[in-house]
């Protein structure tokens, strides 16, 4: 397995493109499956769970071209088999995607169940629930979502007891192409569901409320290939900006989508971040000066995004203060505290809040991350930690991050890639 050796280089300045992102592609991909024609994707980034569901597409019986220039083309129209096997699914948990997709065209899916993952148990009963309501008949048999439905899917009003965004993306894809009006109540609000909902309304779908709790489809026949380009990843900025935070550094993330960063901003800004914001660029600069602790607490957009959690407990790690640091979405999101711990870091535990004080300093040391913010949140200690820092594991960072390494190196990092030996 591919580790990142990671050494203090001083303050983070410079220039980076921010990549697609990551939660809008996924679905997006998962969307040309409801499309009678091809689809032609544009900023697509290059990451381990797009190249998870292109296989997936493919084992479907989709064509699909390689990702080339971050942009790809999928033909449904050769889908001949609607099962997404374990093999697959076990590595990324967004294949449940597929299941609303394929049970909306084509009547059938049988879908792996993603099992349990480092953050949480993450169920999926709302996605089944979902269909359910929609008329399909949906059984779990040998770890696998089998759904059925006889001719088309019909409209219903599905009243979401958890905010789900998956689960919303789900059922949105599968509520295009269903006979009559889907209500979903207590939806998702996050941007990479509205920009799911701009592609599908793009493909000729009729979607309102994207965006808001309560999201209105009026399903159609068909949906149409288009060229659709996925929106910028709120997140990697998100982790970059932290990145030079902590470093006190000053840097620039372009082809950014700064509106839908705002909880992110405000929270960097009052650690002392001087940000400026453009149409599609964001600055920060630290001019030089150590962290002020900032207290978070996650929950669905648009307050605090829990992929960010981790990010900022490194940077109230080394705070001049105390922070407290609140989990609401996942059950199970603090496993880097021990790791930022064996780097020095003052971390308490309390039920589901990490309290951080702050310290001037930590030390480089080998740690391991079990999911993919935590490596974030591991790499950015890495950055102003005396010593060699070591991240172990970091396929979880090839899911989310495209070419991490390089994009840390061209704002200055000592960041080095150490390949496994095959
Ligand atoms: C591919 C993708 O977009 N991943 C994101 C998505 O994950 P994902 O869509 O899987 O996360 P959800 O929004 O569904 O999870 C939110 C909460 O709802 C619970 N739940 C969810 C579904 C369900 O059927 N039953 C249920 O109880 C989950 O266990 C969790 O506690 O949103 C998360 C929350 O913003 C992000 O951290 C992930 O990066
Ligand atoms: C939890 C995440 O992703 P996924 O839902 O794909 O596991 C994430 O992006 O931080």
């Amino acid at each position: 397995m591919d580790k990142l050796q990671v050494r203090a280089a001083g303050p983070l300045a410079g220039e980076i493109t921010i990549s697609g992102a990551k939660n809008a592609a996924l679905p997006i991909l998962m969307a040309a499956i409801l499309a009678e024609d091809e689809m032609r994707i544009g900023n697509v980034p290059a990451l381990r769970d797009v190249n998870t569901t292109i296989a997936l597409l493919r084992q479907l019986g989709a064509t699909v071209s390689d990702l080339n220039d971050s942009a790809l083309t999928i033909n449904p129209a050769t889908i001949d088999n609607y099962v997404a096997p374990y093999d697959l699914v076990k590595t990324m948990r967004a294949s449940i995607m597929a299941l609303g997709p394929l049970v909306a065209k084509y009547g059938e899916a049988d879908v792996s169940l993603p099992g349990g993952c480092a953050i949480g148990a993450r169920p999926v009963n709302l996605h089944i629930q979902g269909l359910q309501a929609m008329g399909a008949e949906v059984v779990v048999e040998e770890g696998y979502v089998k759904a059925r439905v006889d001719g088309r899917l019909k409209g219903a009003t599905i009243l979401m007891d958890v905010v789900s965004v998956t689960g919303t993306e789900n059922l949105m894809m599968a509520a295009a192409l269903a006979d009559g009006i889907t209500v979903i109540e207590n939806a998702a609000r996050e941007p990479e569901v509205v920009d799911l909902a701009n592609c599908l309304n793009a493909m000729g779908a009729k979607i309102t409320g994207a965006g808001t709790d309560t999201v209105r489809i009026e399903g159609v026949e068909r949906l149409s290939g288009i060229h659709y380009d996925v929106m910028p990843d709120r997140i990697e900025a998100g982790t970059y900006l932290v990145a030079a935070a902590a470093t006190r550094g000053k840097v620039i993330c372009r082809k950014a989508a700064p509106e839908t960063m705002e909880p992110v901003l405000l929270k960097l800004e009052e650690a002392g971040a001087v940000i400026e914001r453009g149409d599609d660029w964001i600055s920060l600069d630290m001019e030089g000066r150590r962290a002020k602790p900032v207290s978070i607490k996650t929950a669905p957009h648009p307050a605090f995004p829990t992929d960010m959690q981790a990010q900022f407990c490194t940077l109230n790690a080394l705070a001049d203060g105390t922070g407290h640091v609140t989990e609401t979405i996942f059950e199970n999101r603090f496993m880097h505290v021990p790791e930022l711990q064996r780097m020095g870091a003052q971390m308490e535990l309390e039920g589901n809040t990490c309290i951080i004080t702050g310290k001037d300093g930590l030390q480089g040391a080998q740690v391991m991350a079990t999911d993919l913010r935590a490596s974030a949140c591991l790499v950015i200690a890495g950055l102003v930690a005396e010593g060699t820092t070591v991240v172990d594991r970091i396929y979880h960072l090839d899911r989310g991050y495209e070419h991490i390494e390089h994009k840390l190196a061209a704002l200055g990092a000592d960041v080095v890639r150490i390949k496994a030996e095959r």
